[in-house]
């Protein structure tokens, strides 16, 4: 994979898709994105994409195709909702080549699990993005409030070289990627955040800075915060987080005026990520054979009110 010009695909033209292929296309690289048809992918071909926010403002020409095409690629980047990776990996054949790298970027514990089961595991690498507050504006136009660090390690195989090699390929677009050897406990130092505000803020419709200075919610973000913090030290996870409550804080200042992307998929109906996020928590649990409680009723209620939406 060389870092100049690199053949990448982009599984997933939504909120974060977007922003992945604008910058990759900035600067210079392949990119195609391939996702379901529809306005924005219509208006990309029609107009390109328009990319804005925290990295500045540019219209890009991306490739934008609804099935995937025949043909080896550099890097796949899925960039679904984790309960579309299932469906969007059966599709992936044709595009996996010898030298292929397959990144799975979704929140929560699980998708990487799911995409596992389709591809060998030397070639799957997990990534997390925090703090982008990305969203799709309007077709063919999105914008992301902010651009935190990109973590990058293997699924279980993958050589140290390999994910070094992915993680210069996002330098090189401006990311602020770093490649790292012990990608769980990332995952679970992301996990402990958006547990604490997903589905708090989609019950209650406010953004994360709101429900963190609610005087009795607040209370309850940092509850589930603290249990998942506490499961994941249960679990044996080498956490480097050694005050849960200072780290969900930290998180929320950043992302103070977000919605959470679990609360946009309830208002719009849409099948949300609940099992992966404060579902994922008491599901590790019991692996232990312990509980966790708050996020177990969190989970429930988002579950509820989905199962009355017909999401
Ligand atoms: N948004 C954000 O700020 C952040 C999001 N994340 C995580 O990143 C992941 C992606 O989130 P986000 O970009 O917001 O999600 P979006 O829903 O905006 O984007 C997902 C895209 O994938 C498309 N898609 C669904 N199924 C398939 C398929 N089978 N093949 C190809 N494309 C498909 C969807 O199409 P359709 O619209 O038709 O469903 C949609 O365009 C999630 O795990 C999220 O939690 C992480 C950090 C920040
Ligand atoms: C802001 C938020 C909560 C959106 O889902 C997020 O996960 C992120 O950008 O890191």
């Amino acid at each position: 994979m060389g870092a100049q010009t690199a053949k990448i695909a982009i599984l997933g033209g939504g909120a974060m898709g977007s922003v992945f292929a604008g910058l990759f296309a900035e600067t210079g690289h392949e990119v195609t994105i391939v996702s379901r048809a529809g306005a924005h992918m219509d208006a990309i071909r029609a107009n390109g994409l328009r990319l804005d926010g925290a990295s500045g403002d540019r219209r890009v020409q991306v490739r934008a195709l609804d099935t995937p095409p025949s043909e080896e690629f550099d890097l796949i980047i899925l960039a679904t909702k984790a309960t579309q990776v299932e469906a969007a990996v059966g599709s992936l054949a044709p595009m996996i080549g010898e030298a292929t790298s397959i990144l799975a970027m979704q929140n929560g514990l699980g998708a990487a699990d799911i995409v596992a089961g389709h591809v060998d595991a030397h070639r799957l690498a997990v990534g997390i993005a925090a703090a982008f507050g990305a969203s799709v504006v309007s077709p063919g136009y999105a914008h992301h409030t902010g651009m935190g660090a990109i973590k990058i390690g293997a699924y279980r195989d993958m050589a140290d070289e390999k994910t070094a090699q992915i993680a210069d390929l996002w330098c090189s677009a401006s990311f602020k990627a770093e490649a790292v050897s012990d990608i769980l406990t990332m995952q679970w130092e992301k996990l402990i955040c958006n547990a604490s505000f997903s589905a708090p803020c989609a019950i209650t419709g406010l953004t994360v800075g709101e429900a963190l200075t609610d005087p009795a919610l607040g209370s309850i973000c940092l509850q589930a915060g603290i249990e998942t913090w506490e499961i994941a030290r249960a679990c044996g996870v080498p956490l480097t987080v050694t005050d849960p409550e200072a780290h969900v804080h930290a998180f929320a200042e950043r992302v103070a005026a977000a919605k959470p992307s679990l609360l946009q998929d309830v208002e719009a109906g849409r099948p949300s990520e609940i099992d992966f996020i404060n579902g994922a928590v008491p599901r590790e649990a019991a692996k232990m054979g312990l509980k966790a409680p708050v996020n177990q009723t969190l989970s429930a209620i988002v579950k509820a009110i989905e199962a009355k939406r017909g999401a």
